[in-house]
């Protein structure tokens, strides 16, 4: 693990390194977000990855890339697995995400305005509660603290459970483990009977920066392949959930594609 950071760490001092001394010569900037924050950090620095009051070092820099690489793209990759999983397995859902985007969309490629998909959005948000790309969220606290009546001194770890919380049958009712998106046709609030209980992006000041980012993707990508392919679980796929930092299906995907 600490030879694949190191490897990763300079890797990604040699890009950052050599995108900083194109903008110094003034070349065209990439449109992506590593330019973007270092252009935002060189006003704040004087530019050699000095931080100012507000700028960033380049170790800083690097620990942004890490988050946003690692938050970013196992959560989505998995998000979009386990729902060509479950649309796999109830082919009415599927039908009905379908219908949608090709009464919106046709078969052209889909557009930002439309995105916001109803159906789909109930499908993706039932995916996040039945299987959460991250099950548990964690804090420390760095002063003594009461919650609840207790009292906790400094350095305790404090977890979240979000499995547990999304599966909870007080919260979600006798059908908790069934995928039913309809639960959620009038909103998170009323699908969780008006409880704080649905925590896929997390909560309060550390929530996903990337939660929009990350639908909109997740909506895309389903979309297109809507328009082109029906789908079904092969026979060969066994169901088993499983937690490696995120949770992933732990004997794979496999899923039967036909073209349309
Ligand atoms: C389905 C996809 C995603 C899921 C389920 C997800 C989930 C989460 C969760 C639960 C947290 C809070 C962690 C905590 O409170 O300890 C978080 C934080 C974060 N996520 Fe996401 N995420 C997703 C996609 C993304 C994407 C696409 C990006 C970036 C483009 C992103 C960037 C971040 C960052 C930077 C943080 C840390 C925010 C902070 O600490 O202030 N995430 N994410």
């Amino acid at each position: 693990m600490r030879q694949a950071n190191k490897e990763l760490e300079s890797i990604l001092r040699d890009i950052i390194g050599k995108r900083v001394e194109a903008m110094k010569q003034g070349k065209g900037t990439k449109d992506d977000l590593l330019s973007m924050l270092l252009e935002s950090n060189m006003c704040e620095t004087d530019g050699d990855g000095q931080a100012g009051s507000m700028g960033m070092t380049i170790e800083e820099v690097i620990d942004e890339c890490k988050v946003f690489y690692f938050a970013g793209m196992e959560t989505t990759s998995v998000l979009l697995t386990w729902t060509m999983i479950v649309l796999g397995m109830h082919p009415e859902w599927q039908d009905r995400a379908r219908e949608e985007v090709l009464s919106l969309f046709s078969k052209d490629k889909p557009e930002y305005e439309g995105l916001s998909l109803k159906i789909m959005t109930m499908i993706l948000y039932e995916v996040l509660r039945l299987y959460p790309p991250g099950t548990l969220l964690v804090r420390k606290t760095y002063k003594e603290m009461e919650m609840g009546g207790v009292t906790y001194p400094v350095g305790v770890m404090i977890e979240l459970p979000v499995l547990f919380l999304h599966h909870d049958p007080d919260i979600w009712g006798s059908d908790v483990h069934e995928f039913r998106p309809d639960r959620f046709a009038d909103g998170i609030s009323k699908a969780s009977n008006g409880m704080l209980a649905f925590f896929p992006f997390g909560w309060g000041p550390r929530i996903c920066i990337g939660q929009n980012f990350a639908l909109l993707e997740a909506k895309m990508a389903l979309c297109m392949i809507l328009q082109r392919f029906e789908f079904e679980i092969a026979s060969s796929y066994t169901h088993a959930p499983h937690t490696v930092m995120a949770m992933h299906p732990m004997h794979g995907a496999q899923i039967k594609l036909k073209a349309i």
